[in-house]
């Protein structure tokens, strides 16, 4: 099976606190990603920042992107990411024109199906207009709801799309060899690594599981 890509999710507001988080779980993440509130706050200064400091590194910008997809993607590729997102409710004329902006760019489009209906199609009309990466994601307030994304990570994983399938929402050390089983190639972890008493402890253990659970 092959290895499954780790991304943390940055979703502090402090611009300080996100660079050094990232700093401390460097060695073990293949993607930074910056989350939707931080992105806010911090705005496409801090993806210059990141992509100054780790050149190597895949930098996903969680724009979550609902309108002008072409016109709001496009600043945050030109300034560094590898990856933006646009929420798969938006329709596909904002997908499209987020796809837009990342061809310019030679990047990458990942489309959010939070909250989206119809996931299957959503992610087959997506896939069919040139997205390369479709999220399964329960947000922080449905997991507060109690929500998790494994049922909705079987149903896409199982379409067999041309794309690559990240998952996301409260996965934790416990959750991660059924996530990798269930055929995610993009693990998305924020909380149980930024909330961990050593950070890089945290990651250090999630890379031994995934790897561990990918053989
Ligand atoms: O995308 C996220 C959320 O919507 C805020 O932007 C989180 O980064 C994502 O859910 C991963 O974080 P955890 O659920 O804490 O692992």
């Amino acid at each position: 099976m092959a290895r499954p890509l780790i991304q943390m999710a940055l979703d502090s507001l402090d611009f300080n606190q996100t660079v050094a988080l990232a700093d401390q779980v460097a060695p073990y993440v293949d993607i930074f990603e910056i989350g939707t509130p931080c992105i806010k706050y911090n705005g496409v200064n801090l993806v210059k920042e990141l992509r100054n400091r780790y050149p190597d590194k895949l930098l996903l910008v969680d724009l979550k992107t609902m309108d002008a997809g072409e016109y709001e993607a496009g600043a945050f590729y030109a300034a560094g990411a590898d990856i933006c997102t646009v929420l798969g409710v938006s329709g596909l004329a904002t997908i499209g024109g987020v796809i837009k902006a990342a061809k310019k760019h030679a990047a990458e489009v990942q489309v959010d199906l939070i909250n989206v209906p119809n996931k299957a199609e959503c992610a087959r009309e997506s896939a069919k207009l040139g997205a390369q990466i479709m999220g399964v994601h329960t947000g922080l307030d449905a997991q507060a709801a109690g929500q998790t994304p494994f049922g909705d990570l079987n149903e896409v994983a199982s379409l067999g799309l041309n794309v690559r399938v990240s998952v996301a929402g409260g996965i934790k050390p416990a959750t991660i060899d059924q996530t990798v089983k269930a055929g995610a190639n993009i693990i998305v972890v924020g909380a149980a690594i930024y909330g961990a008493p050593s950070p890089a402890e945290a990651a250090r253990e999630i890379r031994e599981l995934v790897d561990a659970a990918a053989v």
